[in-house]
């Protein structure tokens, strides 16, 4: 398959080693110092682009890859507030091709499936608070991270009682960051933490007056991020439409 990658930073330079080691074509790579490319030959000749870039860039590459006819997949966070129902609406009812996760690791798929679950049972049990923390590392530009916001709307569509995520402190066991959690009990709070290298930790955690049950994902490396962007591009080449993790893995739905 001929792929075209959309900026190459760490994501994008991992990806193209994969892509290339699972057989595929690297047939244009875009970064900032050359946008002129969108319009090459090149890069119209790919199946699929790749997109990893930031959330200031990622929409207007979206429209680029659009308006020069390639499928895209992308994992950059941080532009669905903003511009998540037309692109949604571009891709359904536009003819237009994104498959997007915040986060296209198994590990986080899986642990997507269960946090869902755990709030549907937490929804009967009211003597229980949640809370989430994430921790990354010092170059992310946006907070929460996209997998933080995915996992509180997965519990917001389960718990009556929640129906907003806030951004919260952190108290650490061992008291090395100060804060507590001050919201409303209709708020879910999302602590952000940006520390060294770390690729992604994301915590859940429900608190009665008892126990307290935490559910963790702890990435260690980007391979898991990186084997499940080119599984993505895979898929995204035979189908259409606004496609994401549920498409990829079925069976996780619920
Ligand atoms: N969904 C998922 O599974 C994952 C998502 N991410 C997300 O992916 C994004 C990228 O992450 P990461 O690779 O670590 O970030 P990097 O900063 O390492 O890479 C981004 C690259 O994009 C380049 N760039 C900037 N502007 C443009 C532009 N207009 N067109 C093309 N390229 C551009 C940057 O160039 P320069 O440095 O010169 O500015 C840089 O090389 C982030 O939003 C991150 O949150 C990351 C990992 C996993
Ligand atoms: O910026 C990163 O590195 C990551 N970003 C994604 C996010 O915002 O959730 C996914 C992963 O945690 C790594």
């Amino acid at each position: 398959m001929k792929i075209a990658l959309i900026g190459y930073g760490k994501m994008g330079k991992e990806i193209e080693k994969v892509a290339r080691s699972r057989g595929h074509e690297i047939v244009c790579i875009i970064d900032i110092n050359n946008q002129e490319d969108f319009e090459s030959e090149a890069f119209k000749s790919a199946d699929v682009a790749i997109e990893f870039t930031n959330p200031m860039v990622a929409y207007s590459n979206y429209m680029k890859a659009f308006k020069a006819g390639v499928k895209l997949v992308s994992g950059s966070t941080g532009w669905m507030a903003k511009h998540g129902e037309e692109i949604k609406k571009l891709c359904t009812e536009g003819g237009k091709t994104l498959f997007w996760s915040s986060n296209f690791s198994l590990g986080v798929t899986i642990f997507s499936a269960v946090n869902k679950y755990l709030a549907k049972i937490m929804n009967q049990f009211p003597n229980y608070d949640v809370t989430m923390s994430e921790t990354h590392h010092i170059h992310k530009l946006d907070a929460p991270s996209g997998t933080a916001i995915t996992l509180a709307e997965g519990i917001l569509q389960n718990i009556d009682r929640k129906d907003k995520w806030v951004k919260g402190t952190f108290a650490a066991p061992d008291g090395s960051i100060s804060g507590t959690n001050d919201c409303a009990p209709n708020e879910l709070p999302i602590a952000s933490i940006r520390e060294g290298e770390v690729f992604g930790l994301h915590t859940i955690r429900y608190e009665s007056d008892v126990d307290s049950i935490t559910l963790t994902h702890d990435a260690k490396s980007r391979g898991g991020f990186v084997l499940g962007a080119v599984l993505a591009a895979e898929y995204t080449a035979q189908h259409e439409g606004f496609l994401g993790m549920s498409d990829l893995f079925p069976f996780l739905n619920d």
